[in-house]
């Protein structure tokens, strides 16, 4: 069975809470996700004095033309991230962009893996439907890995519900990273494709991503801990 791992979704405008959050995530020996969220609010001193010492997944899903993208990959050297998301969306010559921009100028132990987000976790039939793309999530998903795979992507950000194909499809070549994970199975907020962590597990993630369920519970440190027991076979 695949091993996965947690990361906790920083979603905050507030940089003290971010860091007790962070905190949690070291207590439990977590990854951390730094989105837009919070580096739109905080600035990039922040981003680094939060991701100081602590493995970060910088979750910036940037989606440009191929050289705006590589530049701005550029200027992410002294974040120092572990993991960082664009959107296959903007295509192979972007995502080939990003991959050059990646091996050119993070130092050989220091680059970080780089992820494709698929079709967002907040999208179902509909949503999709609702930007003429006429197929399943399913199937747009897996059109996307394949594109985005050969451009050069070293995994990809998918719901839960696509993993058990993708993982099935690309057995261990691919880093599965997924958020869209909820404690009981029930939609009650905007993400439509979604999972509780152990159903994840099972599918084969890598790594949940999980904010909200988190963050926003009355006991952040417990709920985290009862999360990671259940990723354990
Ligand atoms: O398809 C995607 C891609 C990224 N995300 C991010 O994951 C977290 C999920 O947070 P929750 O509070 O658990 O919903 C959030 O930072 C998103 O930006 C995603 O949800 N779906």
């Amino acid at each position: 069975m695949t091993k996965t791992g947690l990361i906790l979704a920083i979603d905050t405008k507030d940089y003290d809470l971010a860091e007790q959050w962070a905190q949690i995530a070291d207590l439990t020996g977590q990854m951390i996700k730094i989105g837009m969220e919070f580096t739109y609010a905080c600035g990039f001193d922040a981003v680094r004095k939060l991701a100081r010492g602590r493995q970060v997944f910088l979750d910036l899903k940037l989606h440009d033309i191929p050289n705006t993208v590589a530049s701005a990959i550029a200027s992410l050297v002294s974040v120092k991230p572990a993991m960082l998301t664009i959107h296959t969306l903007g295509g192979k010559d972007m995502i080939k962009a990003a991959r050059k921009a990646i091996d050119v100028n993070f130092p050989e132990n220091q680059k970080p893996l780089l992820l494709g987000v698929t079709v967002l976790t907040s999208m179902d039939q509909e949503n999709l439907n609702s930007v003429n793309l006429h197929t399943t999530p399913l199937e747009q998903v897996m059109k996307l890995a394949g594109m985005a795979l050969d451009a050069g992507v070293d995994g990809l950000v998918c719901s839960p519900e696509e993993v058990a194909t993708l993982r099935k499809f690309y057995e261990d070549k691919v880093v599965l990273v997924v958020p869209g994970i909820r404690l009981e199975n029930a939609k009650t907020d905007d993400q439509k494709r979604i999972m509780t962590p152990a159903l994840a597990h099972k599918a084969g993630a890598n790594w949940i991503v999980v904010g909200r369920p988190i963050t926003q519970s009355a006991n952040p440190q417990q709920v985290a801990e009862e999360i990671i027991c259940q990723l354990q076979d």
